[in-house]
């Protein structure tokens, strides 16, 4: 807002400049700036720590009005039918998921940020409430504790994941430090043929430029396949920009996005008259603006053809291990790259997997549709449809067992009013309560060991549904083809290729404005109790100097936070306490729960304060900061890899780990050291890598402000505070130029004060 773009500009461009609070902002492409968030989501599972950490430092959250927050990863997702249910106490069995809930509704109660819990029609997914209630808008800066909130790029905004410390730092402050990302295009030309889906399009995208090939970069996704898809479907694209590494990515608001948004709750309302236009039109007159310009630069291009994709599924345990349904598992044998190999040769091994397989060979146990990346209504739809064209007899295949997961209560409604219900239960899926379910294992919901499950999440990582679970990623109707033959299958092949055409494509924004509960959002009755004041030492120490000791290498590629930390093991509310959470399914057998070959089980690499890596995209996937407090609480105070997962790199930084990225080949130098045990000395103030036992050093590049953070473990929230003033000025200028920004909340949001909306 306070720097002018210069033409020709990109639309994150232009999104970025009207962020940044600083009226002189660092003229540095590349040094952090304080950019304004307009919209944060908070969760059950990233927040506690947050919250503690900003109770501890007697601090309070600065927007309440521009929060939101709900409760989805840990919630049950059996029926809830029963009223007594609804009581967390009663519903949600397992102490340390309702723990998190408790601490989640205490943190909401004490700042007065608006919720959505279990009582409510509104709770679902975070990133699928979002944008059913308006929340999220065109040209607005969106966070969330969450690696997924890149879905709500579809709508133009910069929406994007975030560290539990980052978390606090919003909650504290209502801005970021942030890096500037580069402009990437992906452009789609042409029409997805029947039975061809946006899940299978993002998987094919991945596919081609890699889990890491969009590390450093928003996405901007445009051209016609695009322009002619529903706002659902922009979503599952842009939700699994993460999954390419992306720090976003985004689509072009336009007539789709405005007429999705219309009447949405939380979205600017058409009713107020003011003297200048009503909040709608004001706000539409500057979404309308919200578009690259024509000549503006982008650092990538990528240009795909919609008409080469068919169905896509995955084979391996990364979601760039796709292929067409059509195809093979591939053979390991016949791959150049010696650490591709070994990566593609662990894969099959886990996935147990033979190359050359057909992929319409594999035989699945458990069907999984939800997630934040295809559980809306048209998701569902789609699955109802490709169901009802195979007539009231079809029936999940025996051995199988299918589940169905609503994004929302809203979803779970309006599927049900549709009777879609009905159709899945008569074929014998399992149709359940809104929550993140199956896709990530934090309930009961999971894949046993061994089990195999066609889903439609986002994420195939190993032990990611559950441990040595097999998971292949797939779309809403090649679900349904699987559930009911038992293997996976190629949805087109069930029908005429016309008959996979849906009648129409509908968005929510037709359904009756009832569905989305009482217009009047809630907060819970605001508490003064003292909430257990977290002592000063949660706030763990950010200096990073230097460090000697034993480093432990390791050879793998995309290692990502799953990995590091399983799900099961985030459901703590303090920092501390990780250090046998850290490579948990490596170290400790699943089945006899002994303590495994691992090599961080060796001695002397027990004690490792180094861990080095030969292969790219360390810490890809989840925002889960537990990985890097699970990597502290072990002992290891420095990772040293070709390159990292950007939100597990700043992660690294708030908690005084220094992530180093040299080349692969140096990292291959300093991993056959560390194989032999030897010490290695890291130093930051002069920027260098001793090997200690052969004298051999190698020097290192830190970009000089964070350097400058480590070595004093500044607390980032600090030195941002130190500019409040700037911020205050930001929003005053935001409140006259943005009215429509804060007037959803102020009609619609903050009046009502009450915990008794019902189902
Ligand atoms: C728990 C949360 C931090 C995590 C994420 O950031 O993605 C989860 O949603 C996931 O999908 O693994
Ligand atoms: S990816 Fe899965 S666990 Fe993460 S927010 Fe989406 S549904 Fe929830």
């Amino acid at each position: 807002m306070s720097s002018e773009p210069r033409n020709p500009c990109t639309l994150y461009d232009k999104i970025w400049n009207n962020h940044i609070v600083l009226s002189s902002p660092s003229i540095a492409n590349d040094s952090p700036q304080i950019v304004y968030v307009d919209r944060h989501l908070v969760h059950e599972v990233s927040s506690p720590q947050a919250f503690s950490g900003l109770w501890a430092a007697k601090r309070s959250v600065r927007r309440p009005d521009c929060t939101l927050a709900t409760a989805d990863h840990n919630v049950p997702t059996t029926p809830r039918a029963d009223g007594q249910l609804f009581e967390a106490e009663k519903y949600i069995h397992d102490k340390a998921s309702r723990a998190q809930y408790m601490a989640l509704e205490k943190n909401v109660r004490k700042s007065g940020i608006p919720y959505y819990g279990l009582k409510d029609i509104r709770q679902g997914i975070v990133h699928v409430i979002a944008a059913e209630q308006g929340f999220i808008l065109p040209g607005t800066v969106c966070v969330c504790g969450d690696s997924h909130t890149s879905t709500l790029g579809a709508f133009g905004a910069l929406a994007f994941g975030i560290g539990t410390s980052e978390v606090e730092h919003v909650l504290a402050t209502q801005t970021l430090r942030l890096c500037k990302s580069k402009n990437m295009r992906i452009t789609i030309s042409g029409s997805l043929t029947p039975g061809v889906t946006s899940k299978d399009l993002i998987l094919h995208i991945i596919g081609v430029i890699g889990t890491a090939g969009a590390v450093g970069f928003v996405i901007e996704y445009g051209g016609e396949t695009v322009k002619d898809m529903n706002m659902e479907e922009r979503m599952t694209m842009c939700n699994m920009s993460i999954e390419a590494g992306a720090r976003a990515g985004l689509v072009e608001p336009d007539e789709v996005t405005f007429t999705y948004l219309y009447g949405r709750p939380m979205a600017p309302s058409s009713n107020e008259n003011a003297e200048d236009g009503t909040a709608w039109d004001q706000a539409m007159a500057y979404w309308k603006t919200l578009k690259s310009d024509t000549g503006a630069i982008f650092d990538r291009e990528v240009i795909i053809c919609a008409e080469d994709i068919a169905p896509s599924v995955t084979w391996g345990t990364s979601p760039e291990d796709n292929v067409p349904i059509t195809g093979q598992v591939p053979d390991p044998s016949l791959i150049e790259n010696p650490q591709r190999q070994q990566a593609v040769e662990k894969s099959l091994s886990y996935m147990d997997l033979q190359p050359g397989t057909r992929m319409e060979d594999i035989v699945i146990n458990k069907v999984f549709i939800g997630s934040c990346t295809n559980s809306r209504i048209t998701d569902l739809r789609a699955a109802a449809h490709v169901l009802s064209l195979l007539g009231p007899t079809a029936k999940v295949a025996s051995g199988v067992q299918a589940m169905i997961v609503p994004g929302s209560g809203v979803v779970k409604r309006q599927a049900e009013e549709e009777g879609l219900d009905v159709l899945f239960r008569r074929a014998g899926f399992d149709w359940r309560e809104p929550g993140c379910s199956m896709c990530v294992g934090l309930n009961s919901d999971q894949l046993g060991n061994g089990e195999r499950c066609a889903s439609t999440s986002n994420r195939n990582f190993r032990d990611r549904q559950g441990t040595g679970g097999r998971t292949h990623l797939v779309s809403p109707g090649m679900a349904i083809a699987a559930a009911i033959s038992g293997h996976l299958m190629d949805v087109r092949k069930l029908f005429h290729a016309e008959e996979l055409i849906q009648p129409k494509k509908i968005s929510n924004h037709t359904l009756p404005s009832t569905l989305f509960g009482n217009p009047e959002a809630h907060t819970l009755p605001l508490i003064q109790d003292n909430l257990a004041q977290t002592p000063a030492s949660v706030r763990q120490s950010r200096q990073f100097i230097s460090v000697q000791g034993v480093s432990v290498p390791l050879e793998m590629e995309n290692i990502d936070t799953d990995m590091l930390i399983p799900a099961p093991l985030v459901k703590g509310l303090t920092r501390t306490g990780l250090a046998s959470a850290l490579f948990n399914r490596f170290r400790s057998d699943p089945v006899s729960g002994q303590d495994t070959d691992f090599i961080l089980n060796k001695i002397p690499f027990t004690r490792a304060k180094i861990m080095v890596c030969s292969g790219a995209n360390f810490g890809c996937g989840s925002s889960r900061e537990h990985a890097v407090w699970a990597l502290k609480d072990f002992g290891i105070a420095c990772v040293i890899a070709p390159s990292y997962g950007e939100i597990f790199f700043n992660n690294c930084l708030q908690n005084g780990v220094l992530p180093i990225s040299l080349s692969q080949s140096t990292c291959q130098i300093l991993v056959e050291y560390a194989y032999t045990g030897g010490f290695m000395d890291v130093d930051l103030v002069k920027e260098q890598i001793l090997c200690v036992d052969t004298g051999v050093s190698f020097s290192f590049r830190t970009d000089p402000v964070n350097r400058q953070r480590l070595l004093k473990g500044t607390d980032d929230i600090d030195v941002t505070l130190e500019h409040v003033q700037d911020i205050v000025e930001y929003e005053l200028q935001r409140k006259t130029k943005y009215r429509w920004l804060e007037l959803g909340f102020k009609s619609g949001f903050r009046k009502t004060i009450t915990n008794d909306l019902s189902w």
